[in-house]
């Protein structure tokens, strides 16, 4: 029953998630302090949570998803009461999009359900609660290095431990754009003084990636929350794998990179590091202090050729990984842009990784040219941005 009317609903998901939010603030006026002003990538958000719930059903894995998830939810003060009123307006945006699909059935399936989600959320927010971890953390920026134009390296101190696994990410938000949180890989191992680091591209109209690269410094506090993430999965000692990353997907591989450097300096195995252009290879100086250090990693970088779209190193990649062996015998860690991890986790499975061995975070998709044309169809109706290229630019500077 919930399958069949969320299919439904699922084709209509522009009308229901509006139908949604706009119930919910006509009867809750105060909540909508609570949402960020642009309502945007919030509405993706709820449709991806409600369709991993329902594409998960069965997973023994659901109810950690929804404690993790309720955990998280801490940072938006998510109370008792916002859960019951999100529950009846998701029950009034169902009923208005399903129209013939929607009856008795499908409201009793669908509350109850939706009231199984919220214990479960609740109970992980509890659980956290007692075990004295924080709702957020507050981040001082001790650092900002920025390379070129729309890329900056922050190094934060959280003022409390902020414990967490290599290859996680963390939720980040900053008084600049309140209430907006984004998430970004943690780009090393937990460090002795306690100090985190962000990699942050700016995305053309992100707020929070144009707040942090360029208007935040130094003194400035951020709040963290939770760290989460699908990069934790690690390789038996002795096991092959494959680190695989673009732009600042490098950030969370030099974090399993810096793990692996202490605990298993004899890994074997082969890094590809994929950039738009030569200068976007900021990691380069940390690659090859890594390629000292582990003997047995081979490492290739990729860029698209000088004046090309930056997704021909994609292309290129892809050669580059068929001209590989032994697919079946690596584990495989990537990161990157949504639609790279995508195309390059297709043609993984096609060379003979099995899915299970293919680790990388789920991503929301981010701007409006995420998904790359296909066709010249495509390709007229989403044109990419131009190419802006400025290879000075990209020196990096202190402050
Ligand atoms: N844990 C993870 O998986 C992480 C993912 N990211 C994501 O990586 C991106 C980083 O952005 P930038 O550094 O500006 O990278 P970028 O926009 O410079 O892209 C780097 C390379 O990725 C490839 N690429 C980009 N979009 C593609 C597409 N739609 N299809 C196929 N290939 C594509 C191209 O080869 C490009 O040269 C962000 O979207 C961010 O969300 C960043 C950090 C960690």
């Amino acid at each position: 029953m919930l399958r069949s009317t969320f299919a439904v609903v699922e084709r209509r998901a522009e009308h229901a998630v509006t139908f949604f939010y706009s119930h919910l603030f006509w009867n809750n006026p105060a909540m909508r302090e609570l949402f960020p002003e642009d309502m945007q990538p919030q509405r993706d958000r709820l449709f991806a949570a409600l369709t991993h719930v329902v594409t998960h059903l069965e997973s023994p894995g659901l109810a950690e998803y929804l404690g993790q998830l309720g955990r998280d939810h801490r940072k938006f003060l998510a109370s008792p009461a916002l859960y019951a009123a999100v529950g009846s307006s998701l029950n009034a945006a169902f009923a208005h999009a399903a129209g013939a699909a929607w009856s008795l059935e499908a409201e009793k399936a669908w509350s109850e359900a939706y009231g199984h989600v919220a214990d479960l959320m609740l109970a992980g927010a509890r659980e956290a609660a007692r075990a004295g971890e924080p709702a957020w953390w507050d981040a001082d920026v001790v650092r900002h290095l920025r390379y070129g134009e729309d890329l900056a390296v922050l190094t934060l101190r959280p003022r409390q431990p902020f414990p967490f696994l290599p290859g996680q990410y963390v939720s980040v938000s900053s008084l600049r754009v309140p209430r907006v949180w984004r998430t970004y890989s943690l780009a090393d191992a937990p460090r002795p003084d306690g100090t985190l680091e962000l990699h942050v591209s700016r995305i053309p109209g992100g707020v929070m990636s144009t707040a942090l690269v360029d208007e935040t410094g130094p003194g400035e506090t951020l709040r963290l929350s939770v760290p989460g993430g699908g990069l934790t999965a690690r390789t038996e000692p002795g096991g092959l794998r494959t680190y695989i990353c673009a732009g600042t997907g490098w950030a969370p591989v030099r974090a399993l990179l810096a793990e692996a450097a202490e605990t298993e300096p004899e890994l074997k195995g082969r890094l590809f590091v994929v950039a738009r252009a030569k200068e976007y290879l900021y990691g380069r100086h940390d690659v090859e202090r890594f390629r000292e250090r582990l003997d047995g990693l081979s490492v290739t970088y990729i860029t698209s050729a000088p004046g090309h779209r930056k997704d021909q190193a994609t292309e290129r990649l892809l050669q580059s990984l068929r001209a590989c062996v032994h697919w079946a015998a690596h584990d495989v860690y990537l990161a990157g842009p949504p639609g790279f991890l995508t195309e390059v986790a297709e043609v993984l499975e096609e060379l003979g990784t099995a899915p299970d061995r293919i680790h990388h975070d789920t991503l929301p998709p981010v701007g409006r040219f995420t998904v790359r044309p296909n066709t010249a169809a495509e390709r007229l109706l989403g044109p990419p941005p131009p190419l802006w290229h400025n290879p000075s630019a990209r020196a990096p500077r202190e402050p």
